[in-house]
């Protein structure tokens, strides 16, 4: 019988950001593998013109929990969808349903975040740092809370190169940050915010690394814990291999890659690509939970999330399996054959940017407009490239972050915890976890049926035809412009074929003097 899941039968827990990619894989683990636990609290707002309990009918009905309902079918009655904004004082959550939360929940998982790299510092403070505050003040509030788990990100200090599982100062107070942006225009924070954020790459990782300073001042008697999980990519074993479902870290760049749109991209091939699967974030989460609780740590622990210092493959190989899976099991109706490659510096990525990713796409945009059509591929490509420019500082660099309390709470688990709550990454087949991510991506994001794949073929040999079609009269074209404007080119050129023409003619007098001696020999 597993500990982990027998702890976790009876509890009430609190997650935020449960219907976010992390957070619904983690409520489906929950379910499934502790099918008694009481209920499960999530703090939901409304979107996109549905209410909560329209998302919380989606997500329970999605493939991902199929698996659940097996195991939990009353799993519909365990959600409690609380409704609330993580950017509102008190996340404008009712005062009955406040009530119930605090007096109820054992267990609070902190999953909500914005990982927009392009978010604004306001937007990105409130949600990343003054959410945490308020959540850690509510979580003092409650009687019966055994553990507090707050998910953080491994790139919280990119600006580190080795990084320990442990939380390092920020040079300006969060208190003092969240103070100013409550008087501050956002003009003024708009150019301040290079500053505050220094050597890291956006406010992303700077409000994750805030988030973490907040944590550690303000979480009082509680038992605190922090996860840092690198690039969480699709799931890969659990519930099954492959399911992803936002276009976040590498999902987005696979689409572009499959499609053809994608075709070369600045990045250094050797450094270590630190993906971790959804599942194995999600099985350690859930481990730090317990022994959160159960143990209380004296002092709050770091557990990286991480797979490069024990289970390494860099850009290059995860590149060459991408594509290599996409030439076998195409995407559907590409604009390219997929075929891409790796820059390392500024000029040869200008000069591919403009061969490979806008000249097609204006000569698309051509073709549309010639036949009546809205032409859309520039706009595109250009969202593409300002979608890598954002994800290229973590494509040519690498980090080495130490995983000792990872590897500690690992050595702790029974053998049947550890099956159950695998998160030991050195028995990952990166080969094998890619070429299920790519057809995850084919399936769960583009919604591509697999018996589309032959068609897929025959588009891809189309595609490849035209581009012979297209290069040799691209050829002949300059050819024909050279020759009529240039005695040098015209020179050039009849050296070229006078050179093939001996080449040829030494080849086949020296071949009819080899025949003719045979015939002499034999005959
Ligand atoms: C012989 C030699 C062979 C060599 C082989 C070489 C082969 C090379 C082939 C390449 C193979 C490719 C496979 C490998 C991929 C490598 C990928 C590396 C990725 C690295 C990621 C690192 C990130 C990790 C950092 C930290 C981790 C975290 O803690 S946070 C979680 C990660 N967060 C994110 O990823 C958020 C990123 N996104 C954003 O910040 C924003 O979306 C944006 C700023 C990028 C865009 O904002 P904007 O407002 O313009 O747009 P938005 O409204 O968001 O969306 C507009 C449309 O764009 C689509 N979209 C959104 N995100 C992505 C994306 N990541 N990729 C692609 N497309 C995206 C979105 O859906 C919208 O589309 P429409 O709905 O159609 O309008
Ligand atoms: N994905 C990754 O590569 C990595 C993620 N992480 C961390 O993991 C955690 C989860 O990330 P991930 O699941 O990928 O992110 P998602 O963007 O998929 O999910 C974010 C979640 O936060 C919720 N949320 C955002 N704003 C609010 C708000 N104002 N009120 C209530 N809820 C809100 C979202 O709700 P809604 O559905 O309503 O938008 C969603 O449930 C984050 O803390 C992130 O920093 C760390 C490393 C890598």
């Amino acid at each position: 019988m597993s500990m982990i899941a027998a702890f976790y039968s009876n509890k009430s827990i609190l997650i935020t950001g449960a219907t976010g990619f992390l957070g619904k894989v983690l409520m489906e683990k929950l379910f499934r593998t502790s099918p008694h636990l009481k209920v499960i609290y999530i703090l939901v707002r409304p979107k996109s013109g549905q209410t909560l309990q329209e998302r919380v009918f989606q997500i329970l009905n999605s493939k991902l929990f199929e698996r659940v309902k097996e195991v939990c079918p009353n799993v519909h009655e365990k959600i409690r969808p609380i409704s609330a904004d993580l950017n509102q004082r008190d996340f404008a959550i009712s005062k009955e349903d406040m009530q119930e939360l605090l007096s109820c929940t054992n267990i609070v998982f902190h999953c909500a975040a914005t990982v927009r790299f392009d978010a604004h510092l306001r937007e990105a403070v409130q949600l990343n740092v003054t959410a945490t505050q308020q959540l850690l003040l509510m979580a003092s509030e409650m009687p019966k809370l055994e553990a507090f788990i707050h998910i953080s990100t491994a790139f919280s200090n990119c600006n580190l190169s080795h990084i320990d599982e442990v939380i390092y100062p920020c040079p300006v107070e969060p208190r003092k940050i969240i103070d100013s942006m409550e008087w501050l225009d956002d003009s003024i924070i708009e150019e301040i915010t290079p500053k505050l954020i220094g050597d890291r790459p956006n406010t992303y990782t700077y409000t994750k690394a805030l988030g973490e300073v907040v944590v550690q001042q303000e979480s009082g008697n509680l038992n605190v814990a922090i996860v840092r999980p690198s690039i969480v990519g699709a799931t890969w074993q659990e519930p099954f291999p492959g399911w992803v479902d936002n276009l976040n870290g590498p999902s987005g760049l696979i689409i572009a890659t499959g499609k053809g749109f994608l075709r070369s991209i600045k990045a250094t091939p050797m450094a270590v690509a630190d993906l971790i699967p959804v599942d194995t974030v999600v099985n350690l989460t859930i481990a730090v939970g317990w022994y959160t609780a159960v143990h209380r740590p004296k002092s709050t622990l770091i557990y990286h999330s991480t797979s490069g210092n024990l289970n390494p493959c860099n850009w290059y190989e995860m590149g060459l399996q991408v594509l290599a899976t996409v030439e076998k099991i195409p995407f559907e109706s590409a604009f390219r054959r997929p075929n891409a490659d790796f820059t390392t510096n500024n000029f040869t990525t200008q000069y591919w940017n403009t061969v490979s990713h806008w000249a097609p796409a204006i000569i698309y945009d051509f073709y549309l407009r010639l036949t009546g059509r809205k032409p859309r591929m520039l706009k595109l490509m250009n969202r593409l490239l300002k979608t890598i420019s954002m994800l290229e500082y973590f494509i040519n660099h690498s980090w080495e972050w130490s995983t000792n309390n990872t590897e500690m709470l690992l050595s702790e688990l029974s053998p049947e915890d550890q099956r159950v709550f695998n998160f030991d990454v050195r028995q990952l087949n990166w080969l094998e976890y890619i070429e299920n991510y790519v057809l995850g991506v084919k399936k769960y994001l583009l919604k591509e049926d697999l018996a589309g794949i032959p068609k897929a073929k025959q588009h891809l040999k189309r595609l490849r035809n035209i581009h012979y079609l297209f290069n040799t009269a691209l050829f002949l074209i300059i050819w024909r412009l050279l020759i009529a404007r240039s005695q040098m080119a015209r020179n050039i050129w009849f050296f070229i074929v006078s050179f093939c023409y001996k080449f040829i003619s030494y080849f086949r007098a020296s071949s009819t003097l080899k025949r003719r001696r045979g015939c002499l020999q034999h005959g």
